[in-house]
């Protein structure tokens, strides 16, 4: 019985996190691209996007980024916590984005990328404990004063990752980033987001080709295209 209304209490907490989508369409100079769809995915939850090539998948994670391209036309409602996300500029919206490629400044130390993720505010100590954490978080100790190009491949991810969450996002979209990775350091790195997203209960929307992707995940599954 106890159990029960603890999973009820946690249930109705990933649902007050949630990433809510009512009928959002993406259209082409008047062609139809992605047409409206409706989703809802908890905090913690990982959904799937798939679709050919063209179909439409990034320009949807930039529309729920706010930072579609005006060539587009885009309808629907996004909410994220309850709050609408329509008309919020980019940095207002804490919605974080991952990509293939990792983005890391490269003129830029790893400590100085995380740093680059955090809120402005935050100044000081609070700054240098906040990345020493985010460096311990990634296995990454002592690795703060390195050049990124002198890192591997797995150890870039997983600073793009933290970059990405000190910015304290509240939902987060992934657009393959596991896709340049090696097979064994992709399931790791997968496993290492996905527990990333469940633990901070962040709604997670993650676009991919790949089917392993897919059976790993435990949000809906949506196909472009
Ligand atoms: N800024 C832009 N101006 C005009 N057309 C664009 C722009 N950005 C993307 N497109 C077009 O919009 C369509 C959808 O592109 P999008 O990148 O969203 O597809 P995708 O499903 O993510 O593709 P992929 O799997 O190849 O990354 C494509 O036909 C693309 O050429």
């Amino acid at each position: 019985m106890r159990a029960k209304a603890m999973e009820e209490a946690e249930s109705g907490r990933n649902r007050a996190h949630r990433l809510e989508l009512s009928g959002v369409g993406i259209s082409l100079h008047g062609r139809v691209l992605v047409p409206p769809l409706s989703l809802a995915i908890d905090g913690g939850r990982v959904a799937v996007l798939m679709g050919p090539s063209g179909s439409g998948k990034s320009s949807l994670l930039a529309h729920l980024c706010g930072t579609l391209d005006p060539v587009f036309d885009a309808v629907g409602r996004v909410t994220l916590r309850g709050v609408d996300l329509d008309g919020l500029p980019p940095e207002q919206r804490r919605v974080g984005i991952l990509f293939q490629d990792d983005l890391l400044f490269p003129h830029l130390s790893v400590a100085e990328n995380l740093a680059f993720g955090l809120p402005a505010a935050l100044r000081g100590a609070g700054r240098r404990e906040a990345v020493e954490r985010a460096l311990d978080d990634a296995d990454l100790g002592g690795l703060g004063g390195r050049d990124p190009a002198t890192l591997s491949g797995g150890q870039r991810a997983r600073v793009a990752l933290m970059r990405t969450l000190l910015a304290e996002p509240a939902a987060l979209l992934l657009d393959e980033p596991f896709s340049k990775l090696d097979v064994a350091l992709r399931s790791r790195f997968r496993a290492w987001v996905f527990d990333h997203a469940r633990k901070r209960r962040l709604p997670t929307l993650l676009v991919t080709h790949d089917p392993m992707d897919g059976a790993e995940a435990d949000g809906p599954v949506i196909e472009l295209g």
